[in-house]
C-alpha cells in the first residue's frame, strides 16, 4: 500500500449506514484494511433469517442491535480500532446535516430506496462524498456521488416497481405473477383487509342466487355463517362462478385460451372437518398467533414440493378457516407480508387454483413466497465483492483520485468476458431537482385537489421529504414540526382540506411553489399548471409530476437505445440493488473505449476486474438457468 493511500485510509472517519447483508462484510473490510474510525447506524435487530449471510451475527444475537452486535465482533480481532454503533433510523433528526459534516465519506449498505434518497440529500447538504451500493442475488453495484463532480443518487429517475394491468390482472392473467397479484392484492386483501378499500375483484353474487339482494357482497360472512361452507361460497365464487361470467363475453376469448371454471365440489369430498382433523382439532391454545399454518393439518411438509389442485384447495379452505378461527381480530387489518406463513399459504394455493383455471403451471409455496415478496435470495458473495467495491471507491475518494472514481456493476452473466463491469460516473445532471435548482412542473387540477393530495402524493411520496414545508409567494400553507404553537397546527390542517385555488394564498395555473425539508436541507421549486381532466388508468393519482429528464451521456460515452449483450443495465428496486435504469453502454461499436475503460481501472492498485473463459460460464449460472437449459436440450 503507497503511503498515501495508508494515511488516506488512517486519517478518515467513516460513517457507514446499514449493518445488513452488504454492511456487515463492509465493516470488516473496513477494519482489515486499517480504518480506524467508523460509526455504524442501522435501525434493527438481527434475525434468524439474517444469518446465513450477515456472518458477524450469531443465533445468540438474534434480537440485538445490529449495529451493535457488528462493531462488538469486529472490535474481536481490531481492538484498538474506534467503531461507534448506532441503534437508530438515519432518518432520525439527531443525524442532521452537522452530524453528516464529521465524516470524510459516507458509504450506504441499505435496502430501500427511501433510506438512499434521504442520505443522498444530506450527502449533498453537508457536502460529503457518498459510495452507494446494493445487491439482489447475483447483481449488484456501486456507484460513487461526488458533489458537483459526479451525479447525485438522484439525479436520474428511479423505475418504480413493476405493475400489471388491471384487466390482466383481473380477467385474462397468462404468467404465474399474475395470479400472485390477483390472489394477494385483490382475494387477500378483499377478505382480510381494509374492508372500504376499493377492490377490483368482481363481489357480486350470482344473480339467481340472491334475486331479493342483487347487489350483495357475497364476501360478507354471516355472524353464524359455518367457516368451512363460506370458504366453499367464496372457492366457488371466485373460480367457478367469476370464470363463467368472464367466458361468456366471447371477445375476450377470440384470440386467448378459455379458461376453466372450478368447483369445490368437484375438487374436495363433502365435509373436510371428519376428512382431515382440520381447525376443529386444534384447540385455541395449540399454536400461537403467528406460526398457525395450515400445512401440518394437512400432512404437507416440503415448502418446495409442487401440490396438485386438491391439495391447494384443502390449503385455500383450511387457511381461511385458520384466519377465522385463530386471527379473526386481525381480520379487516390484515395486509399481505410474506413473513407470515399462513397468509403465504393462502395465497400459494388462491394463485395456484386460479393459475390451473387458466392453464398456466402451478408453483411450489417457496417460489410462490418469493414472487409474492419480490424476495431475490441474497447471494453472500455478491454482497462481499460489492463492499470490496465501496472500499476500493472510498479510498479513491479519500485520496481525491477523482479521474479514477468508477461506477460498477455486478453482472450475473459476463459481458465480455467480464463480470464486473466499471463505467465512468456520469456528470451532475443539470435538471436535477435534488443536485441543481431547476424547477419540477406540476400538471393538476386546481380547483378539485385538495393541498392535502399534493403533500401525500407529491411531496411525501415523490419527493420524498420527511418535514416538508409549502410556501407560495411568503405565505407558508404548511409545515411539520415539534415546535408548531396549536393555532399554526389547526391552520395548517384546514389548509390541508381546502382546494389548491382556495388557500389563502390561491394556486392557481401559472403558481410557482416552494418546498422545502428543514432537515434533508432540501428547497426546490414547483411550477404549477393547471389541467382539467387525467386518464384514469394511465394517471390514476390525478396529477403529473415532472421536470427532471435524464442526464446527457457522460464524456467519452453513447447513450445506448438498443439492447445488446454489453448493455450494462442496473436500475433500483426498493429491496436492493438497482438492475437497469441507465444504459451505460461500453459499446461493441466503440472497442477503444471498452479498452479505455477497461484500462484504466486495471491501473496498480485496481486490478479487481473478474475475468472468466467460456468454459467456465455454467460455473457461475443461476442452477435454475442451467436446468432449464439442459431441459430444452432433452
Ligand atoms: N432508515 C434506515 N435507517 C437505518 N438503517 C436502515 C434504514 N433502512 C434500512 N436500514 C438497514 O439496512 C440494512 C439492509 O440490509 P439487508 O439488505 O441485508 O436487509 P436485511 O433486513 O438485513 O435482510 P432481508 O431484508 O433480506 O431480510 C438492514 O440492516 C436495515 O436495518
Ligand atoms: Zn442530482
Amino acid at each position: 500500500m503507497d503511503p498515501q493511500q495508508q494515511s488516506a485510509i488512517q486519517g478518515a472517519k467513516v460513517l457507514m449506514v446499514g449493518a445488513g447483508g452488504i454492511g456487515c462484510e463492509l465493516l470488516k473490510t473496513l477494519a482489515l484494511s486499517g480504518f480506524h474510525d467508523i460509526h455504524i447506524i442501522d435501525m434493527d435487530t438481527i434475525e434468524v433469517s439474517n444469518l446465513n449471510r450477515q456472518f458477524l451475527f450469531r443465533r445468540s444475537h438474534v434480537g440485538q442491535s445490529k449495529a451493535k452486535v457488528a462493531r462488538d465482533a469486529v472490535l474481536r480481532f481490531r481492538p484498538h480500532i474506534n467503531i461507534r454503533s448506532y441503534h437508530a433510523n438515519v432518518k432520525n433528526p439527531e443525524f442532521d446535516v452537522d452530524f453528516f459534516k464529521q465524516f470524510d465519506v459516507v458509504l450506504n449498505g441499505l435496502d430501500n430506496l427511501d433510506a438512499r434518497r434521504h442520505v443522498n440529500r444530506l450527502c449533498l447538504a453537508a457536502d460529503v462524498p457518498l459510495v452507494e451500493s446494493g445487491t439482489t442475488g447475483f447483481l449488484g453495484q456501486v456507484t460513487v456521488h461526488v458533489k458537483g463532480k459526479t451525479e447525485c443518487y438522484e439525479c436520474q429517475t428511479k423505475p418504480t416497481p413493476k405493475t400489471y394491468p388491471v384487466c390482466t390482472i383481473t380477467s385474462t392473467p397468462t404468467k404465474f405473477v399474475h395470479c400472485i397479484v390477483w390472489a394477494k392484492d385483490l382475494l387477500f386483501a378483499k377478505l382480510f383487509g381494509d374492508k372500504n378499500q376499493d377492490n377490483d375483484l368482481n363481489v357480486r353474487a350470482k344473480k339467481e342466487a340472491s334475486s331479493s339482494k342483487e347487489t350483495e357482497d357475497v364476501f360478507e360472512r354471516a355472524e353464524d355463517e359455518d367457516i368451512e361452507q363460506y370458504g366453499r361460497k367464496i372457492y366457488d365464487h371466485v373460480f367457478g362462478y367469476n370464470i363463467e361470467a368472464a367466458l361468456s363475453n366471447e371477445e375476450t376469448w377470440k384470440n386467448r385460451t378459455r379458461p376453466r371454471p372450478i368447483y369445490s365440489k368437484e375438487v374436495l369430498p363433502e365435509s373436510l372437518t371428519q376428512k382431515n382433523g382440520s381447525t376443529q382439532n386444534c384447540s385455541a391454545t395449540d399454536v400461537d398467533d403467528s406460526t398457525v399454518s395450515a400445512m401440518p393439518l394437512l400432512g404437507l411438509k416440503n415448502p418446495q414440493e409442487l401440490w396438485g389442485l386438491t391439495q391447494n384447495s384443502l390449503v385455500f379452505i383450511e387457511a381461511l378457516k385458520l384466519f377465522f378461527a385463530k386471527r379473526k381480530k386481525e381480520i379487516g387489518h390484515l395486509t399481505f407480508d410474506k413473513d407470515d406463513q399462513l397468509a403465504v399459504e393462502f395465497v400459494t394455493a388462491a394463485a395456484n387454483i386460479r393459475a390451473e383455471s387458466f392453464g398456466i403451471p402451478l408453483h411450489s409455496l417457496f417460489e410462490a413466497k418469493g414472487i409474492a415478496g419480490n424476495i431475490v435470495h441474497a447471494v453472500a458473495t455478491t454482497n462481499a465483492i460489492v463492499a470490496g467495491l465501496i472500499v476500493i471507491e472510498a479510498i479513491k475518494v479519500l485520496k481525491k483520485d477523482e479521474d479514477k472514481y468508477r461506477m460498477t456493476y455486478c453482472l450475473e452473466h459476463p459481458s465480455r468476458k467480464m463480470l464486473l463491469m466499471p463505467v465512468e460516473p456520469f456528470e451532475p445532471n443539470p435538471s436535477c431537482y435534488v443536485c441543481s435548482k431547476t424547477p419540477l412542473v406540476l400538471e393538476i387540477n386546481t380547483q378539485k385537489s385538495k393541498l392535502r393530495d399534493l403533500v401525500d402524493k407529491i411531496v411525501k411520496a415523490k419527493l420524498g421529504m420527511n418535514l416538508p414545508l409549502i410556501m407560495h409567494g411568503a405565505s407558508l400553507l404548511y409545515e411539520v414540526g415539534d415546535d408548531l404553537d396549536d393555532i399554526m397546527v389547526a391552520n395548517y390542517n384546514a389548509n390541508l382540506e381546502k382546494f389548491l385555488s382556495e388557500l389563502p394564498s390561491p394556486v392557481i395555473n401559472g403558481s410557482t411553489l416552494t418546498v422545502e425539508d428543514l432537515q434533508q436541507e432540501l428547497s426546490c421549486k414547483i411550477n404549477v399548471k393547471h389541467r382539467e381532466e387525467f386518464d384514469e388508468e394511465k394517471e390514476p393519482e390525478g396529477m403529473v409530476l415532472s421536470g427532471w429528464t435524464q442526464s446527457p451521456p457522460t464524456k467519452g460515452e453513447s447513450a445506448s437505445t438498443s439492447k445488446n449483450e454489453s448493455d450494462v443495465d442496473v436500475t433500483e428496486s426498493s429491496s436492493g440493488p438497482e438492475i437497469a435504469s441507465k444504459k451505460r453502454r461500453l459499446s461493441e461499436t466503440e472497442p477503444k473505449n471498452h479498452k479505455r475503460e477497461t484500462e484504466n481501472v486495471e491501473g496498480e492498485d485496481d486490478d479487481y476486474l473478474m475475468e472468466i473463459e467460456d468454459d467456465d460460464l455454467t460455473e457461475i449460472e443461476n442452477p435454475m438457468t442451467v436446468s432449464k437449459k439442459k431441459k430444452r436440450v432433452a
